[in-house]
């Protein structure tokens, strides 16, 4: 049940987050004989049902998180969730452990006030106007100066939850309750940004490792109420772009330092390249690399962390993903249609294993290759229509 003994594994790493990329760094790691540790927040997380072991905590808590750190003294911790106390991550760095990419990564990242200044500020990088909100009062002004349509969101969350678009002062009541009450860790604080009128919108996952920092070619991606819903990859820009896209890479994963996959979110405007975010691990638009690519971005970012070799990253066809969604709440589910979908050629099928459906949460992706990424994205589309999550 705790899978081999410890002496087997040259390493420990410790996850501190354990949802669907969770679980594919763990199956990773796992296949380079490392001893894997998951802690969430609630018990049966899809990467504890692979890793040897799991706890659940309050991830937010930092003496929470400190104590169980120096009780399994880890390797390597590996946020995987922007809902951790990151301040416990600075400390526990000090007295020694190895926090991936780098804890004051991971405290920038966490926190959008601390990434957007850093790129916005700091590197001079191009981002969409922004404005910080503290109280409603502030909010209406900072909608005020940065214009409608803006774009809110709180400070520390993900996939889109408590983000909305303010498109009148009117909404602006609604839009900041959303924010303070639908985000992964309640802050009172608030981003306003400038909507920014993209032609597309890519990911270009940037690995720092022992050989170097390597870019995997541009992922495009669709999102939905600040989700994404469908990827593929290689998705084409110019040269100019590419090369934009890049130094802006560069820059920001220079900035952070430490070795690991940094999912680098980009907007693709007509006049240039504006950064958006960055996420110091795997992204979940890069899921399509589990078909598109030689190492997919969950090997990538454990070959990255671990210090081994990098020699070539390359795409073996043009691929897609699509999510699939809970559309009602259920602590019991079972998803069906999966040989329908399975009938779709070179497509394949995540469930993810969630213990429980929540209106909206991603329960599994779909991923196809394809001789186009136009081909790959219908036959994901296909495939992730015809599994059907039935609650009971
Ligand atoms: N300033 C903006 N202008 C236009 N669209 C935006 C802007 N900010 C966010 N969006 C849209 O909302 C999506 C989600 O925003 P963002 O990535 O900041 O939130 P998130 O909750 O961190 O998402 P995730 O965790 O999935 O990366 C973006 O991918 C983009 O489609
Ligand atoms: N955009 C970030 C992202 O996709 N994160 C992924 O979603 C999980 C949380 O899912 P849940 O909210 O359904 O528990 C996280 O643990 C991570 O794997
Ligand atoms: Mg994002």
């Amino acid at each position: 049940m705790y899978g081999p003994p410890l002496s087997a594994h040259a390493k420990k790493i410790m996850l501190l987050g354990s949802g669907e990329l969770g679980k594919e760094i763990v199956i990773e790691a796992q296949r380079l004989g490392v001893e894997t540790i998951a802690v969430d927040r609630y018990p049966d997380a899809p990467a504890m049902q692979v890793a040897h072991r799991s706890h659940v905590i309050d991830m937010v808590d930092p003496e929470a998180l400190k104590t169980l750190i120096l009780s399994e003294k880890p390797d390597s911790i590996v946020p995987e969730i922007e809902a951790i106390a990151t301040s416990a991550l600075v400390e526990l760095e000090q007295q020694g452990f190895h926090v991936v990419p780098t804890a004051n990564a991971a405290r920038l990242t966490m926190d959008r006030e601390g990434i957007r200044r850093l790129a916005a500020e700091n590197l001079g990088i191009p981002t969409a106007k922004y404005a910080f909100a503290n109280t409603l009062a502030e909010f209406r002004q900072a909608v005020q100066t940065i214009g409608l349509p803006c774009v809110v969101k709180p400070l520390m969350s993900s996939s889109g939850k408590g983000q909305s678009i303010c498109k009148s002062l009117d909404d602006a009541d609604k839009a900041w309750e959303y924010a303070m009450t639908a985000a992964r860790v309640k802050n009172a604080r608030v981003i306003v940004e400038e909507l920014i009128r993209f032609e597309s919108e890519i990911t270009v996952l940037t690995v720092r490792s022992v050989s170097g920092t390597l870019f995997c070619p541009p992922i495009g991606h669709l999102q939905k109420d600040g989700d994404y819903i469908e990827s593929w990859q290689p998705h084409f820009i110019n040269e100019d772009q590419l090369h934009e896209a890049h130094d802006i890479c560069r820059k920001v994963t220079d900035a952070l330092g430490g070795y690991g996959v940094f999912g680098v979110e980009l907007f693709v405007a007509q006049d240039k390249v504006y950064f958006s975010e960055v996420s110091p691990r795997p992204h979940d638009t890069g899921l399509v690399t589990l078909i598109s690519q030689n190492l997919s971005e969950f090997a990538l970012h454990v070959r990255a962390i671990l210090g081994f070799p990098i020699p070539e990253i390359k795409l073996l066809t043009p691929g897609a993903s699509h999510s699939v969604k809970a559309a009602a709440a259920s602590p019991t589910y079972q998803i069906s249609g999966i040989e329908t979908a399975l009938s779709i050629p070179n497509t394949q099928v995540r469930i993810f294993g969630k213990p429980d459906a929540t209106i909206g949460r991603r329960m599994a992706v779909t991923l196809s290759g394809a001789e186009t990424t136009e081909m790959a994205r219908q036959q994901a589309t296909k495939a992730a229509s015809c599994l059907k999550l039935e609650t009971f």
